[in-house]
């Protein structure tokens, strides 16, 4: 079934009529776009690109609408879509003394978030995204709505912000009780017990790290979780989790729409490795490189106090190494940053001995940062081949740390006849595994706001974060198509590696193919989307 929205009736008639709920192009382009030709629309399932994961569940077809000068809106479900004749409410923020002083508090239905800011005079519009926020008019009353939270995946620093947030923001915005919190991940859902959650229950939470509702992998039954949905009358679904989360979520709300319950499934995305695409950062990022500088710190001072002293710092970053590279430029003290992304060889000329031997003359001592999925091709052969891989699928790695540091080491000594003092740090569990920073608090905030609004409102289907630092609803398929990767032929990875000074280990015809490619395949890189939350 195709999505499509054929209603023409004035905003009035909607606060009064609760029919429609769907974009309505014949109002957007009438009031908009006067002299504009009518959009047309077309459904089409987005192409799948570069960093594409096979497999993805998108039985739906996206919901895109077309206007003019190539204006693409790729908007999220909503529940009207397949339930005819919910009726709507006025919005109880409208009497809400603390947001009652904002002028225009309840964002205009038709505000969408435009995905590429920097524009020529010619170009087209571009995609855009729904934006979030409160809407005048909601699809639930308060005390009908059953919300339940849950938290999948890695830790992240944030994770008890979120869930604090979204539990006090349904209770003081909207006059929710009813939260359940769902213990140890989706399979929490059908084979633990839940955990009834109020403002009072989660008042300090975000003061501590991890999740006070504990966390999974594997364990998705699709079936079994709606059944546990329908069964207890939920009909708020919070998912808070990475990559693999919200492809869960994808398909929860698939299930749930298919059965037609008036219940909204929304993703909340979670990741310190930033792997997420779409969106501007995950929550967590930042606190996770902050506290990575301590490990850099340590591996320098250590390194600086003994002759040919080496520092290596293993982070996290399964496929990504934004981490890394954002721990090595707030650092300063980094010598060579090893991601994922950019392949690297160990002997010969460019490679990475020829360049420690060079800084240990200049400096005498060097810090070197990997990132824990880089150099995946140094593993032997045998190594490759007896992958494993966790409960939810994701390759296990090897300890790419001790792996790099061992051969560093053998070299050295055996082959330079050269003494080296060689100090592996693995800080990994521990940059995770603490609370949110204050900057990360904040927007762990908004983040848990735009989901609630987004869920009262009656969408559905959706992920919600920062696009350009304007929040934004992102239509799941949008967000578990590819994972967001470094761009090593992108400015910021230029700015590592002349902060660096380390070798680029990049042939230079693959450098010019590169630049060929038209489209940045990330958010984060693009220096021109600076970061507003
Ligand atoms: N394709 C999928 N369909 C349904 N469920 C999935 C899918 N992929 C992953 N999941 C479920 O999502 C949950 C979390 O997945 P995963 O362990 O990959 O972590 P994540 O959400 O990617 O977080 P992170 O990698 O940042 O720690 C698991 O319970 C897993 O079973
Ligand atoms: O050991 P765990 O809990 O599976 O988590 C490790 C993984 O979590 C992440 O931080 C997020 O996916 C990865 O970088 C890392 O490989
Ligand atoms: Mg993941």
């Amino acid at each position: 079934m195709g999505y499509s929205s054929s209603s023409s009736i004035s905003s009035s008639a909607r606060l009064s009529t609760p029919k429609f709920r769907c974009f309505d192009p014949d109002q957007f382009f009438s009031e908009r776009h006067s002299h504009s030709s009518r959009p047309s629309y077309v459904s089409m399932r987005p192409s799948s690109s570069e960093n594409s994961i096979p497999g993805t569940p998108t039985n739906y077809e996206p919901k895109i609408v077309t206007g003019e000068a190539g204006y693409v809106l790729e908007d999220v479900p909503h529940l009207s879509d397949y339930i005819p004749n919910l009726p709507t409410y006025l919005n109880p923020l409208q009497d809400n003394p603390s947001y009652s002083v904002v002028k225009q508090y309840f964002v205009n239905e038709d505000d969408t978030v435009a995905q590429k800011i920097v524009v020529q005079k010619d170009s087209p519009r571009g995609t855009h995204f729904r934006r979030a926020g409160p809407r005048q008019q909601v699809y639930f009353e308060s005390d009908e709505v059953h919300a339940c939270i849950v938290t999948c995946g890695g830790l992240c620093p944030g994770l008890n912000t979120v869930i604090r947030e979204i539990v006090c923001g349904l209770y003081y915005m909207y006059g929710v009780t009813r939260v359940l919190g769902i213990e140890g991940g989706y399979r929490g859902f059908y084979a633990r017990n839940t955990i009834p959650l109020t403002p009072k229950v989660v008042n300090d939470i975000h003061k501590r790290g991890g999740t006070i509702l504990g966390t999974s992998r594997g364990g998705h039954d699709t079936s079994k979780i709606v059944e546990s949905i329908q069964d207890r009358g939920i009909n708020h679904v919070y998912i808070i989790g990475g990559d693999g989360t919200q492809r869960g979520a994808s398909v929860i709300f698939e299930e749930v729409r298919r059965r037609g319950l008036k219940v909204a499934v929304v993703g909340i995305p979670k990741t310190i490795d930033n792997d997420i695409p779409v969106i501007d950062k995950s929550f967590g990022f930042d606190t996770a490189v902050e506290e990575a500088q301590r490990a850099i710190n340590a591996a320098h001072v250590e390194a600086e106090s003994f002759e040919n002293g080496i520092g290596v710092v293993k982070l996290m970053g399964r496929y990504s190494g934004f981490i890394a590279m954002y721990a090595t430029l707030a650092s300063r003290d980094v010598d060579c940053c090893l991601i994922p992304e950019s392949p690297f060889y160990l002997e010969g000329p460019g490679g990475l001995f020829e360049y420690i031997e060079k800084r240990l003359k200049e400096n005498g001592h060097m810090v070197i940062v990997i990132a824990e999925g880089a150099g995946q091709e140094l593993l032997s052969e045998s190594m490759r081949t007896m992958e494993q891989k966790d409960a939810s699928g994701n390759k296990l790695l090897p300890d790419v740390g001790l792996l790099i540091s061992e051969k560093i080491k053998g070299h050295f000594s055996k082959q330079k006849k050269m003494t080296i003092n060689l100090k592996y740090i693995d800080p990994t569990y521990m940059i995770r595994a603490v609370p949110s920073n204050a900057s990360d608090n904040v927007y762990s905030t908004l983040l848990a706001h735009s989901a609630i609004h987004g869920a009262m409102a009656g969408y559905t289907g959706f992920t919600v974060g920062p696009v350009n630092g304007r929040h934004a609803y992102i239509p799941f398929y949008r967000v578990i198509e590819r994972q967001n990767k470094v761009v090593v032929t992108d400015r910021m990875w230029a700015r590592l590696l002349s902060s660096t000074n380390q070798p680029s280990f990049l042939n230079p015809k693959d450098v010019i193919g590169e630049r060929r490619k038209e489209e940045p395949k990330t958010q984060l890189l693009d220096e021109d989307k600076p970061y507003r939350p």
